[in-house]
């Protein structure tokens, strides 16, 4: 059993259906990034203290959110201390298009992690693209580097394709077993 964190961003709901999927997955802590870019008290510590971070934004403009990118910034405090030296880290996005530039997103999440001296897990999961697939299978979209959502933008929450979240849960629970292979 490992200790993990899922930090994320969501402006409007969507990603924050994605970040519990990831969570329950990874049987992590939620942590969510507020409308101001701030963690909640005690936040910082708690992710000085996991053995794996998972970041989450939603893609707003072909990147994270201002708000992702706040949070981001203030890790230099973290980076500059080697707190989060070599644990492991995963990462999702959500956006409105199939594609969307949610590429860019990603590894820009695997670029922090980098930078913080991480260990990057990647999806770990065969794409689903046959011409029998559906949005209801595991990696429909063919993801790699992290796990990728697509919702629908005139879509709620409740409505995020059943596959994708699916794809989050599973690999919430590959960040953990990951992190807990390598503590040992
Ligand atoms: C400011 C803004 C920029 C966006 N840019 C993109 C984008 O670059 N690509 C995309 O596919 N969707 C884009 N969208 C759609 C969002 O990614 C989509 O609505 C997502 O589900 C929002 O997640 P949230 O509810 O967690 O904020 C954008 C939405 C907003 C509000």
């Amino acid at each position: 059993m490992s200790n993990i964190a899922v930090v994320y961003h969501s402006g409007y709901g969507h990603t924050q259906r994605v970040a519990q999927a990831v969570a329950e997955g990874a049987q992590a802590q939620l942590i969510a990034i507020d409308a101001e870019g701030n963690l909640p008290e005690g936040a910082w510590e708690t992710l000085a203290a996991a053995d794996g971070i998972i970041f989450g934004t939603p893609t707003y403009m072909g990147g994270p959110s201002w708000q992702f990118k706040k949070f981001a910034d203030a890790s230099s405090k973290a980076w500059f201390t080697r707190a989060w030296q070599d644990k492991v880290f995963g990462g999702f996005t959500n956006s409105a298009s199939f594609n969307g530039d949610k590429q860019v997103t990603l590894i820009y999440l695997q670029t922090l992690a980098s930078q913080h001296g991480g260990i990057w897990a990647s999806l770990g999961l065969p794409p689903a693209n046959t011409k029998a697939a559906t949005r209801n299978d595991i990696n429909n979209l063919g993801g790699s580097v992290g796990a990728l959502v697509q919702s629908p933008s005139d879509a709620s929450a409740a409505e995020i394709p059943q596959g994708d979240l699916d794809t989050a849960k599973l690999y919430g629970k590959r960040v953990a077993d990951i992190a807990a292979k390598l503590r040992g």
